[in-house]
């Protein structure tokens, strides 16, 4: 429900860019201040789904066929002198990138003992009460920290969530460059090793997201350095997911059905299951936990810097009765002053671009604006296709 302060906050959010910041909207409906309650009530009505949204498979069901599962790569040949190997994981990735927009990694380097203790530190975090966890509310000045009414695609989400930034801190201009916006990580004082664990964690997977950046750039015939450039000034959030057991599996979802903005998305999921990717021919499938290996999803961002070569494809979470699930997922995004175009080095005249220019700050503004069925259309990067009779297109 959008209420008057809601839609007073939405204008405000527009107006200050906050979304540049979060990949997800924040503080579309209104808590119910009663620190008594669970975190989510399985009574609300918001988290029943249309049969249509609704999930057809279990969190823990998978295909069997080695073909069914998206690729797993094994980063090992990175820090070998073997060029050959190199070049074959820039081959896997790219192919990996075009034909399911999805792929794990192993041998990544980012050590198992970061993500160990980053779980036990948020479930100590997350079984604290409502009260205590609301401590660190995400506000709209202050747009990080623990959240628990989440929409996506105005669905509602059966988690909690605690945001951070990778960077600690990001001063946003507004879209006018007359007032700034500063923002910075807000942390529980319980549990006391929460902070560390996740910055900790922030900054290996920094790196690796750097890695799989310059893997990427490779595999397009583009030099590995080449997008560097837009990740500079990168405010790119950590989430940290935890979903609940959910006594309405078969109704509701973790996350609904959605495509991420970000360049690609960089996570770690626990070994309960439950991340669904679609798949070409529309089915579901779900992506198998492997213990420390980091699922990527290519983004909105990159399908368009690619020119459609990558694709950024829809995934959903699918929530179980017996086991509460953790993930967290980094949104490595470009700074939100970029302007996201499809790299010329990679067009031709037989193959022109596809879309037009568009800035990230104001891809993510729209899409949040999309969160308010009355304000604004949802909009995708298809939205910005030069052969679409767009309401983008420059004039
Ligand atoms: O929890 C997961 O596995 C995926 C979460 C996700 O897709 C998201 O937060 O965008
Ligand atoms: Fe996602």
């Amino acid at each position: 429900m959008v209420t008057e302060e809601g839609a007073k906050t939405r204008s405000k959010t527009s107006r200050m860019g906050l979304e540049d910041v979060l990949v997800k909207t924040f503080e579309k409906t209104e808590f119910k201040d009663d620190g008594s309650k669970p975190a989510l009530d399985p009574a609300d009505p918001t988290f029943v789904l249309d049969p249509e949204f609704r999930p057809k498979t279990k969190h823990n069901e998978f295909l069997e066929s080695q073909n069914d599962q998206i690729p797993v790569i094994d980063l090992a040949p990175l820090t070998s002198n073997d060029e050959e190997a190199v070049r074959k994981v820039i081959q896997e990735i790219g192919k990996a990138a075009e034909e399911w927009g999805f792929f794990q990694v192993v041998n990544h380097g980012v050590p198992l003992e970061l993500i160990d203790r980053l779980e036990k530190e948020a479930v100590a975090f997350f079984t604290l009460s409502l009260e205590e966890k609301k401590k660190i509310c995400r506000t709209f000045d202050q747009p990080v920290g623990y959240y628990n009414a989440e929409l996506t695609k105005n669905h509602r989400d059966w988690k909690e969530v605690l945001d951070y930034l990778v960077r600690g801190s990001v001063v946003l201009p507004d879209e006018s460059n007359t007032t700034t916006l500063s923002i910075t990580n807000r942390w529980p004082q319980n549990p006391p090793g929460l902070r560390e664990a996740a910055e900790v964690y922030a900054k290996s997977t920094e790196q690796l997201a750097y890695r799989i950046l310059e893997l990427l750039s490779q595999s397009l015939g583009l030099p590995a350095e080449y997008f560097h450039k837009y990740f500079e000034n990168h405010a790119s959030p950590v989430r940290i997911n935890y979903y609940p057991v959910c006594p309405i599996p078969d109704l509701a979802l973790g996350v609904s059905r959605h495509k991420d903005p970000s360049a690609f998305t960089i996570l770690v999921q626990d070994e309960v299951g439950g991340l669904q990717v679609r798949r070409s021919d529309g089915e579901w499938i779900g992506v198998k936990p492997r213990r420390g290996a980091f699922v990527i999803n290519i983004g909105a961002t990159f399908q368009m810097w690619s020119n459609d070569r990558f694709k950024s494809v829809e995934h959903q979470v699918v929530v179980n009765e017996n086991r509460a699930r953790l993930s967290f997922p980094m949104f490595f995004s470009p700074a939100s002053s970029t302007d996201i175009e499809p790299a010329p080095e990679l067009l031709s005249e037989s193959s022109p671009a596809r879309y037009y220019p568009m800035n990230y700050g104001y891809f993510m503004r729209k899409r949040n604006d999309g969160n308010f069925k009355q304000y604004g259309e949802d909009i995708q990067i298809e939205h910005f296709a030069v052969n679409r009779d767009s309401a983008y297109k420059p004039s």
